[in-house]
């Protein structure tokens, strides 16, 4: 058995929110070139029969279901029809997140605070709570993998409203827990930390805000954002037997952002 093998996915199902775009396509598509079936969860039909059509073409099944992340009860319904029409799932990348507004904390309305923590930390607490419950009662393992941010470390510069930042946090906090009480299951529970990639949001960002980016940039040692498809091979090292001994971890993969 080659090294390699141990990052093969053959007969694993994966279920990943959002995977019609940006970090979470990538990722889902990686997992599908190393032999696993893919369930996305989106609310982007068009897009998400597109990425469907991507794994299919890697010789995978693919299937989605429309959804609404953000919004519990369907969250939940949609997780709960996971398991029944496809089940059973090995790997769950919790991946729908995101900042959204840039508006100062003490202008927040507290609607807006309670949508990002719905999005970014109680979907991931929801999707793991029944698709890794799922796991536990088959009891043969699975991996979790959870797309927090550098933001989950450091605040984001000439941005305000700290309300993705602390969603953020909680999501590294949730894995580390987790994965404690999670490891004597078999089932891993990590954390990705992506620092900046230019995905549809930071395009969004660099029209409206140029300075967010400009200055954001600056700070990466690299001197760029990242490529999407560089988040691919993390995955899949995270949802194989390649990394069967970690657990609780939260890797960062920032180009050297958090390293100043
Ligand atoms: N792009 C970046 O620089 C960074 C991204 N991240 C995190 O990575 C994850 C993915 O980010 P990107 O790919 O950049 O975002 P994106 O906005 O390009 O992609 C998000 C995906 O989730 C779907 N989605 C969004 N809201 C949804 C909802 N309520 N219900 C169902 N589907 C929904 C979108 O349709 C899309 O497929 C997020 O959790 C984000 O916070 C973390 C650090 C940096
Ligand atoms: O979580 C995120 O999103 C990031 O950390 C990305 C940065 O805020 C960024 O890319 C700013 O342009």
């Amino acid at each position: 058995m080659s090294v390699l093998d141990r990052f093969r996915l053959d007969g694993k199902r994966l279920l990943i929110t959002g995977g019609s775009r940006g970090l979470g396509r990538e990722m889902a598509l990686a997992c599908a070139d190393v032999g696993a079936d893919v369930i996305l969860l989106g609310r982007d039909v068009e897009s998400l029969n597109k990425t469907a059509d991507d794994v299919r073409a890697r010789g995978r099944q693919a299937f989605t279901i429309e959804t609404d992340v953000g919004d519990m009860t369907q969250c939940q319904a949609a997780c709960e029809r996971a398991l029944a029409e496809f089940g059973p799932i090995h790997i769950l990348i919790n991946n729908v997140g995101g900042r959204r507004q840039n508006i100062p904390t003490h202008e927040m309305p507290l609607e807006t605070w309670r949508q990002l923590m719905d999005l970014n930390l109680t979907s991931t607490f929801l999707c793991t709570k029944l698709i890794g419950g799922a796991m536990l009662a088959r009891g043969e393992g699975g991996r979790i993998i959870n797309i927090a941010s550098i933001n989950s470390l450091v605040a984001g510069r000439k941005i305000e409203g700290r309300h993705y930042e602390t969603a953020k946090a909680a999501v590294l906090q949730f894995t580390r827990a987790l994965a404690a009480d999670w490891a004597p299951h078999g089932i891993t529970v990590n954390a990705i930390l992506p620092g900046g990639f230019m995905t549809e949001p930071n395009q969004r960002w660099k029209k409206l805000h140029p300075e967010v980016v400009e200055t954001f940039l600056q700070q990466i040692p690299m001197g760029k954002y990242g490529e999407p498809e560089d988040l691919g091979p993390l995955a899949v090292y995270l949802a194989s037997d390649a990394s069967r001994y970690m657990t609780g971890a939260g890797l960062v993969i920032d180009g050297g952002y958090t390293l100043w």
